[in-house]
């Protein structure tokens, strides 16, 4: 009846944007002060990256992470803080896909925390359990240049995408319990900035081998890099890509935005007449 027809009508994915938004905003006491922002993009990006171009499997489509194969996925540890800040914002629009909320959760943290505008799509539809691709199609940090070009060229990215991608790493931290690395965190671990690429090539580093007998790169200023962090300073096409973000935020900025909206929508045939919304920050609508 007209009210189905209303409530269909009153789809404003605006309205979930804000909800994530204020909540970001408010719980600004996790992680150290860092809030949800980084665990957020954390979410979009491993419920985008199980894709497997080859066969096309995978991707953030069925919004498969809710299952507890792929939620129990190694790579996905630490990932449950991101997925319980989101349940009451699915119980408040509970018309809204698990696949279109945890890619809009990353969008909306890259944009309140100062980063591009991601242009994202809205659409996918939750899929049965049978579904949910299997484990370790996520990359391991302690490879180096060509595992990364090899992991991202499944995904269907190439080099300056994937180094655009990584940027991202500028966000949050590694904490020992999810991942066995362990670092503070960086110069700006809720700011959206290029540092870094800044930082990968300005400071100097050491390979030490952490309490877990986990190798990881530390530096003077208490700042750490990932195998594969480093690897993009040590493989020349790669480096290339850092030193030209490194030189230029705004060009980083655009690179990420292309990129970043490819990979949520990795595996999904939108119809044309599904147009990308543009969302306004809660500072850009005076919220
Ligand atoms: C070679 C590719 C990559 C590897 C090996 C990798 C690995 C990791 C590892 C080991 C952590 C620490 C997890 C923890 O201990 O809590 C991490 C955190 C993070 N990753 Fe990546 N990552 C990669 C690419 C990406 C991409 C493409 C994005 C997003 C576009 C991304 C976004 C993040 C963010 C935001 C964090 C911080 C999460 C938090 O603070 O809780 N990463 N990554
Ligand atoms: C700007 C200096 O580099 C960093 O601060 C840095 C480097 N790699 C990371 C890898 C995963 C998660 C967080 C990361 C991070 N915060």
């Amino acid at each position: 009846g007209v009210h189905v027809a209303e409530k269909e009508a009153k789809r404003d994915y605006q309205e979930v944007y804000n909800a994530i938004a204020t909540k970001i905003r408010d719980e600004d006491e996790y992680d150290n002060y860092i809030g949800y922002g980084p665990v957020l993009v954390r979410l979009a990006w491993h419920s985008s990256g199980t894709f497997d171009r080859n066969d096309n499997s995978g991707g953030s489509f069925g919004g498969t992470y809710r299952f507890k194969k792929e939620m129990n996925d190694p790579s996905n540890k630490g990932l449950q803080n991101a997925f319980d800040f989101l349940r009451p914002i699915h119980e408040q629009f509970p018309w809204i896909s698990s696949g279109d909320l945890y890619t809009l959760g990353g969008v909306t943290a890259v944009q309140e925390m100062m980063g591009p505008k991601i242009p994202w799509r809205s659409g996918r539809v939750d899929q049965p359990e049978n579904t949910v691709p299997d484990n370790g199609r996520l990359p391991d940090a302690s490879q180096g240049a060509s595992y990364v070009r090899n992991l991202f060229d499944r995904l269907g990215f190439g080099d300056r995408e994937t180094v655009a991608l990584i940027g991202a790493h500028a966000l949050g931290k590694t904490h020992y319990e999810n991942s066995g690395y362990e670092g503070p965190w960086g110069p700006s671990p809720n700011v959206f900035t290029n540092d870094f690429f800044v930082n990968l090539l300005n400071a100097h580093w050491t390979l030490n081998t952490n309490k877990k007998g986990v190798k990881q790169w530390d530096n003077d200023q208490g700042h750490m890099m990932l195998p594969t962090d480093m690897a993009l300073v040590k493989d020349p096409k790669y480096r290339k890509l850092v030193e030209e973000y490194a030189k230029d935020q705004d060009v980083f900025f655009r690179d990420f935005s292309k990129a970043f909206a490819k990979l949520l929508e990795n595996n999904i045939k939108f119809p044309d007449q599904n147009k990308p919304h543009y969302f306004k920050t809660l500072d850009e609508q005076d919220l």
